[in-house]
């Protein structure tokens, strides 16, 4: 089923999920991302031990702004890499996941990054970059992370980008309201257009 069909079953009342991949480097913090956006009642982050690195692919589930996603999340570990591409053509959203915190990595979380829009081709889906580990004193600000990525370059791709703690749930909320808004706006423009 195309974008537009499930929006529109989505908009009509119909409980469709629109599906999101959640890409980024290792120790970047998706699966802690994925881990706060699930709905209360969830274990306070304090409480539990730290994801263990994805191996391959992990699906998540969750709702915001009325809209509900099926997240993907791809390991970022260089060995997955390979597998972010296909996963990124299939998806009607990207969260990229940034580690503030680790400015030596943000090099080459760039071009993994232009790599796997230039694999879009002519697909323009949302990008939603969640500048992560805000919680910590040495972490970026993020349009330092912006400037970092290079993200004023990136042409013809709805984009935002936000400061996030998966540790604090700060941003989060901003953040995936900003995507939801963006396919709700997507489908509305599309849709006057015919
Ligand atoms: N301080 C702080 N630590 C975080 C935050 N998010 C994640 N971490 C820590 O960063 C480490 C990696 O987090 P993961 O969520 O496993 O990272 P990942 O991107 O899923 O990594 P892979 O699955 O290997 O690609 C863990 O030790 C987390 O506890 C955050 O917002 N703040
Ligand atoms: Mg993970």
């Amino acid at each position: 089923m195309g974008l537009l069909e499930k929006l529109s079953l989505w908009l009509g009342g119909g409980a469709r999920e629109v599906s999101v991949v959640v890409l980024g480097l290792d120790n970047s913090g998706k699966s802690s991302l994925l881990r706060a956006l699930h709905p209360p009642p969830r274990t306070p982050a304090a409480e539990e031990p730290p994801p263990p690195p994805t191996v391959g692919t992990r699906q998540d589930h969750f709702t915001a702004g009325g809209v509900s996603f099926s997240a993907v999340e791809v390991g970022g570990g260089r060995r997955h890499r390979a597998l972010w591409e296909r996963h990124y053509r299939a998806a009607d959203a990207l969260i990229y996941v940034v580690d503030a915190a680790d400015p030596l990595r943000l090099v080459v979380s760039r071009s993994e990054l232009q790599l796997v829009l230039a694999a879009g081709g002519a697909r323009r889906v949302p990008l939603l970059v969640l500048a992560n580990k805000s919680d910590r004193p040495d972490a970026l600000h993020h349009l330092q992370v912006a400037q970092a990525l290079s993200l004023e370059q990136v042409q013809g791709v709805p984009w935002h980008i936000c400061a996030a703690s998966a540790a604090s749930g700060a941003g989060l909320a901003e953040g995936v309201a900003w995507l939801a808004r963006e396919l709700r706006t997507t489908h509305a423009s599309r849709k006057g257009q015919h």
